[in-house]
């Protein structure tokens, strides 16, 4: 398209997957999200459009629609198109035929294995068939490519290895020193549900010269997430077939979570297995955190314009991470003792046990690598990928000192590990379970789409039970993930009211102090007390509310300190006093008559509301 004639922007949308109910949501977010654009125009297709057009009516059409923007069209040749796509086409190609072998290796197949593995399965579509001819052409490759080089992959040397253990030499040399397999009398493998019959075929190797030696394996089925890189259940679950004499241990308690979600996790594996006991005594807390509910204010909407993901977790995490910046407790508390000794009654009493629980640790737990199309983390801020450069958006909004109690992990990378609270971003169908279309490239070593979805259950078990505390589990209601559906048919989860979550404040910077006339009264208050305002470094502005205006650094500011210290308060009669924070969100606003001040209504209470309550 030859933009030089650019006036407005022009987003064309192809919407290949239309009738599906999941897609068709998405398809109505995103109109949505484009006609409140101003200078963008969206440009929607869809399969329907190409079956009644055909392909150069389909062209044709759109090249009309362009020109009534004033955009020239003039259409690329195949190989333009080509280049233009080249690099994105082969990067996902270029994945599924790594994965592929990954698999092909784990599996130790050699060219002629998987060649017979390939004429015994029943392809499903004519795709599938042509990419198994290709892969295999690939691995063969791969194959004669290492053997030409004297190369190896990791998945190479365990075979190696098992191969010199069983041709009897077990003799070892490490940096530490020299060892002997055969006289290893335990050998403790964990993770156990992961194990995969290459590192079967080492573990085989080593008892074959060492036959006394006592193997303890630990693992959790409700666990295994690995089979797609090759992992197999079978290993744990018939266990006692590979190893002979040997003996099954339950470890039923959980020492990790509190009593909810251990019971979160039960429900959702209920059936499959030995319930866990939670050892701890708290209860902790579920929460699902519905997004359909949630409406952002003025200023979340002006922060992140059609998205409510970001302002939502932000809520979340402003609440849980709670360690408000000191100078926000201050013109809090200060601000509320200040009330509580000179508000007249009715002004309504904060509890100050509701105050800050410091030290809590959230992660943000993804299914995915990637966050919806509309999530806009703007200018990339790490090298590291889409999790981190939103992790670094959200931190962005979080007092300096509590940034880091805040992580980001896809479920996959954070098995093992744990955090006090966990939030799930997208406990939706399309993440929960996730089945990838390129399934059926791997359909040939016997993966179904129902192995796939036990094992994605496993995956949220894991996600749901990394939590020690607090787990919130962000969803559409309208648009639950089926395992949350099951689990909410089991179990009542308490749906959170995005009321007890305000909005985050953010990190505040300054403190402006705008003095004016209270309505009603004339214009005499300022008027009396410029001298002694001016004095003071005020100036008269008149953009808004016409007051005088003085900013302060946040740091330490007080309200109560403020008007200890103001000198022209003893003077003041019908004044008001403003609070605001560098956005110009009004903290506060007082009435000074005759020297006392009073708080009036306010919006302190949305940044009290920040206070973590636990
Ligand atoms: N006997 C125990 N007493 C008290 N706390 C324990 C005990 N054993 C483990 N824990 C605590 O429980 C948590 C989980 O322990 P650990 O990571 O060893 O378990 P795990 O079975 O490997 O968990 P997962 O496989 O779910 O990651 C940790 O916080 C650990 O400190």
């Amino acid at each position: 398209m030859d933009n030089s004639s650019q006036i407005d922007n022009i987003v064309i949308e192809y919407f290949g997957l239309e009738g599906d109910p999941d897609y068709d949501i998405m398809s109505e977010q995103k109109r949505e999200y484009w006609r409140n654009r101003p200078n963008w125009h969206f440009v929607e297709l869809s399969p329907t459009t190409l079956r009644f057009e055909e392909v150069e009516g389909f062209c044709a059409l759109l090249k009309r629609c362009l020109e009534s923007y004033g955009k020239k069209c003039d259409r690329l040749t195949e190989d333009e198109i080509w280049t233009k796509i080249r690099l994105r086409a082969i990067d996902r190609f270029t994945k599924v035929v790594e994965g592929f072998i990954q698999r092909c290796r784990k599996l130790s197949l050699t060219s002629e294995k998987l060649a017979s593995l390939v004429d015994n399965h029943k392809c499903a579509s004519d795709v599938e068939q042509r990419f198994l001819e290709l892969a295999q052409k690939f691995y063969q490759s791969y194959l004669q490519q290492l053997q030409v080089t004297g190369e190896d992959d990791f998945d190479g040397l365990m075979q190696k290895a098992a191969a010199v253990i069983t041709s009897g030499q077990t003799v070892f040399h490490r940096k530490s020193g020299t060892g002997d397999l055969k006289c290893l009398r335990y050998i403790l493998i964990d993770e156990y549900q992961d194990f995969s019959k290459l590192f079967h075929h080492l573990i085989e190797a080593i008892r074959q010269q060492n036959p006394q030696a006592q193997f303890f394996c630990v693992g959790d089925d409700w666990q295994a997430i690995n089979g797609f890189a090759g992992s197999d259940l079978r290993f744990y679950q018939n266990f006692a077939q590979f190893f002979q004499p040997s003996q099954k241990l339950n470890i039923a308690t959980n020492y990790r979570s509190a009593t909810s979600i251990v019971d979160i996790g039960n429900t959702l594996m209920y059936g499959l297995g030995t319930p866990a006991r939670a050892h701890k005594t708290i209860f902790g807390t579920v929460e699902i955190a519905d997004l359909g509910q949630f409406n952002p204010n003025l200023n979340e909407q002006k922060d992140h314009p059609g998205d409510n993901i970001t302002p939502a977790i932000l809520r979340l995490v402003n609440k849980t991470i709670a360690v408000p910046i000191q100078m926000r407790y201050n013109i809090i508390s200060r601000g509320v003792r200040a009330r509580q000794r000179r508000a007249p009654t009715g002004v309504p009493h904060v509890n100050e046990n509701r105050y800050i629980k410091k030290g809590k640790t959230v992660v943000l737990l993804s299914r995915k690598n990637s966050l919806p199309w509309y999530v806009n983390y703007g200018k990339p801020t790490s090298k590291h990928g889409v999790l981190d450069n939103f992790l670094n958006l959200v931190r962005s909004y979080l007092p300096e000192e509590s940034r880091k109690a805040l992580t980001i992990s896809t479920a996959h990378k954070y098995k093992g590990l744990q955090n006090d609270v966990v939030i799930i971003l997208d406990a939706v169908p399309r993440c929960y379970p996730l089945i990838h279309p390129d399934l059926m490239f791997s359909r040939v070593f016997g993966d179904s789409i129902e192995q796939v979805v036990d094992e994605e259950r496993r995956l949220f078990y894991v996600a749901l039970s990394r939590a020690v505390e607090h787990l919130y589990i962000l969803t559409e209601t309208k648009n639950l993930s089926p395992f949350l559906e099951e689990l909410k048919s089991r179990k009542r989860i308490n749906l959170l009211d995005w009321l007890d979550y305000p909005p985050c404040v953010g990190s505040i910077q300054h403190i402006t102090v705008k003095v004016g006339n209270q309505a009603g009264k004339g214009g005499n208050g300022t008027y009396a007390i410029r001298d002694l305002l001016n004095a003071e470094g005020y100036r008269w502005r008149t953009i808004g509310w016409s007051a005088w205006c003085c900013t302060y650094p946040a740091q330490d500011f007080s309200i109560q300190q403020y008007f200890d210290n103001a000198q022209w308060i003893s003077h003041a009669c019908g004044i008001e006093v403003r609070f605001y924070d560098d956005l110009e969100n009004m903290l506060a606003k007082y009435h000074v008559d005759y020297g006392q001040f009073i708080p009036v209504i306010n919006n302190l209470s949305e940044v009290d509301l920040n206070i973590n309550p636990w």
